[in-house]
């Protein structure tokens, strides 16, 4: 009897379009491609009996491909090949070894896709939800890194209090260290945005054109973590900093312009900003040099 587990991957696999043994497209990305190589879960398959019969386990089709049809074992009850198939040459030969954890992985980047694509309602104008577009566009700008910024370098010349001065530059570093991190994980990760958006945003930086993580989600949990742990508000207000944030990363998704875990990771990430902020606070007696503007007054 095949193994469980076996049964399991090849399943997993050939709901992912993959079959574990084929041969594939040199150009097809989904099959490896780039290198021409076939996809052989030799250990999954091929853990022959020294004689070169496989053993009762392995007795499973998986493919009809010719080149697999050549290497592979027969199904159950069908008559036996005639003689073991040769080994395959080494050379050229893309061995396979996919873990449980890659098949999830995979699924999950395959739910992600879809999902993003089913939420993505207001990705244009003739949208299923294109009348609201519009006013995601205006949320959009409500976490952009711009008014931000510039928000808090106007507050911070305003402000007429250590306390204040100390916690809004603060705020500062953070939103500058979010900059930062975003543009790096956007330069190394290099995913593309999703298909279906516009590139129609306001004001962005060149590696904007990649899509993970969010700049808007990892701003939206650091800043409003960062409101909740720094100022005092009313319950209603706070639930509202809290909504912004989870709305905001959402109509990323609705305005097409990530997938559902660019926002996510880019919720956890900023969460983590906060934690980094936190343990790093600047303060005058720290960092006497970032108050050294108003010392002097
Ligand atoms: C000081 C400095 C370099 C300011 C640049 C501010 C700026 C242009 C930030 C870009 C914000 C943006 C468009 C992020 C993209 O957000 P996603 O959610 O689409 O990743």
């Amino acid at each position: 009897m095949p193994s469980p587990r076996r049964n399991a991957e090849v399943r997993a696999l050939g709901a992912l379009g993959v079959s574990a043994s084929s041969s594939s497209s040199p150009s097809s990305p989904a099959h490896g491609g780039g290198g021409g190589g076939r996809f052989e879960f030799q250990s999954l398959l091929s853990s022959r009996a020294p004689g070169g019969e496989p053993p009762a386990g392995a007795r499973l089709r998986v493919s009809d491909s010719p080149v697999h049809r050549r290497g592979s074992f027969p199904l159950a009850g069908a008559a036996p090949a005639q003689a073991p198939p040769p080994p395959l040459p080494e050379e050229g030969r893309l061995d396979l070894n996919p873990s449980f954890l890659a098949i999830a992985l995979r699924s999950l980047l395959a739910i992600d896709l879809w999902l993003s694509k089913k939420l993505g309602v207001c990705a244009g104008e003739s949208s299923s939800w294109g009348s609201v577009r519009p006013l995601m566009k205006l949320l959009e700008i409500s976490g952009h890194g711009i008014p931000w910024l510039l928000g808090t370098l106007y507050c911070l010349s305003r402000s007429d209090s250590w306390a204040g001065r100390e916690v809004l530059m603060n705020l500062l570093f953070a939103l500058l260290l979010d900059l930062l991190l975003v543009s790096l994980l956007k330069g190394l990760v290099r995913r593309r945005r999703p298909a279906h958006n516009q590139m129609d945003m306001f004001v962005t930086l060149s590696v904007d054109k990649y899509s993970f993580p969010s700049g808007h989600a990892t701003r939206a949990a650091l800043v409003s973590r960062f409101i909740l742990n720094h100022l005092v508000l009313a319950i209603p207000l706070r639930v509202l900093v809290v909504l912004w944030a989870f709305i905001l990363g959402l109509s990323r998704v609705m305005l097409g312009r990530h997938n559902v875990t660019d926002v996510a990771c880019g919720f956890f990430l900023g969460y983590l900003q906060y934690s980094v902020v936190d343990y790093c606070w600047l303060s005058p007696h720290n960092a006497p040099v970032l108050f050294v503007l108003w010392s002097q007054q």
